[in-house]
């Protein structure tokens, strides 16, 4: 339900002058998917998927290539059918039992990879496609340029855009239907990286600015924690975890998850009545784990190194060095003949064979260790 009608746009946008739709706050207007699954022949590629976008939120799904992402943006987008589960936008049923909305009457926008543009259109040709003709038509297109920072490039020619100011221009077409909804596929991989950094912070400020309900989906770690307010990991096509940017770094429900969103080194360890020993020592655990052998999911960031005269040091011995720009990671190996990585500020050079001291801060994540077979 349409209900409260707020001003709610930044002074960027205020400066801008007023968005060709207000935006709208309801306490359904949001995404609501339940027990989603979906099969190619004999392969399950979505298993009881589940998750809750708010309005004006962004979600991002976070998985590894072939987890079934794509596939789960081509049903929302009713691209693609379902086998079971159901689908509701802002209180309307789009898939369900016996329910099924057609793709153009879902009021869902979509932002591909690359190539959204028509080519043969100008810039304000397709920002303004699908919108009423007349004088309403030129400035809601003068307006959604604006808003992608594009303004007065309504008679340039989609080829002679940069790949990042071609995106701006698609994501304004979308949000000039006034959509319930924007998917986002990889909307970045296009872009050399130097440039994705910057076009996704601009893209991430026009969603909020436009208060638009959107689903991200990518398999870039680092885009989905900076980018969204919830992060969905789908892991073999089930849902992993659901949570925000930082629970799922620091609380990864499970050693998959773990490993996915950021980097782990794993060592043996053993749980005690929420302490672990390994080893880095005997250590509280992060997550509550029940008694037994565990697997420690150990950050680099946690570790830092020393020269071996250090006091209270865990003994190690460097294996080699890489240099990174920012940082160096430096691998060296344990008494125990375990090995952990080590990310050092600046450039580290320090020669294979070095005996240093690691240091180990704040607590461990550690998940029961599976059992022979699993
Ligand atoms: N139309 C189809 N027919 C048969 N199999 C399909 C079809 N679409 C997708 N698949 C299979 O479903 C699985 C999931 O594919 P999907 O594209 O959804 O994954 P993804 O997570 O988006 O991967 P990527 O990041 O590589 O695009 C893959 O094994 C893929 O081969």
């Amino acid at each position: 339900m349409r209900s409260v009608v707020i001003e709610q746009f930044s002074a960027r946008a205020r400066g801008r002058g007023a968005l060709p739709h207000p935006v709208v706050a309801g306490a359904d207007g949001g995404l609501v998917v339940q027990g989603l699954s979906k099969s190619f022949g004999r392969q399950r590629v979505l298993t009881d998927v589940a998750l809750t976008v708010p309005p004006r939120s962004i979600t991002a799904v976070l998985g590894p290539s072939g987890c079934g992402k794509t596939t789960m943006l081509r049903i929302l987008a009713g691209f693609e059918t379902a086998d079971a589960g159901v689908v509701r936008l802002a209180g309307r049923e789009l898939l369900g039992p016996g329910a099924w909305v057609p793709p153009q009457q879902r009021r869902i926008g979509l932002l591909p990879q690359e190539g959204a543009l028509f080519p043969h259109l100008t810039v304000g040709g397709n920002v303004g496609f699908g919108l009423p003709a007349g004088r309403d038509r030129a400035a809601a297109v003068a307006r959604w340029l604006e808003l992608v920072g594009l303004p007065g490039t309504e008679s340039r020619r989609p080829e002679e855009l940069s790949g990042g100011m071609q995106q701006r221009v698609a994501l304004a077409r979308a949000l000039a239907a006034d959509p319930a909804l924007i998917l986002l596929d990889e909307p970045f991989s296009s872009l050399d990286a130097a440039l994705r950094a910057s076009v996704r912070e601009e893209i991430a400020w026009v969603l909020r600015d436009a208060g638009t309900t959107a689903v991200l989906v990518t398999h870039d770690q680092g885009e989905a924690l900076s980018l969204a307010d919830t992060v969905v990991l789908l892991l073999d096509g089930r849902v992993a975890q659901i949570g925000p940017p930082a629970q799922l770094y620091h609380r990864p429900a499970t050693l998959a998850a773990a490993a996915f969103v950021g980097e782990i080194v794993e060592l043996a360890g053993t749980a005690r009545a929420g302490r672990i020993d390994s080893a880095l020592g005997h250590r509280p655990a992060r997550l509550p784990v029940p008694d037994g052998p565990v697997v420690v999911a150990l950050r680099p960031e946690q570790v830092t190194l020393h020269d071996a005269a250090t006091e209270g040091g865990i003994r190690a011995q460097v294996i080699e060095h890489r240099y990174f720009g920012p940082d160096t990671v430096i691998r060296a190996r344990l008494a125990s003949g375990e090995v952990v990585a080590v990310r050092s500020p600046g450039y580290q050079p320090v020669a294979a064979g070095t005996a240093v001291e690691l240091a180990v801060r704040g607590d461990l994540l550690a998940y029961p260790a599976p059992r022979a077979g699993e």
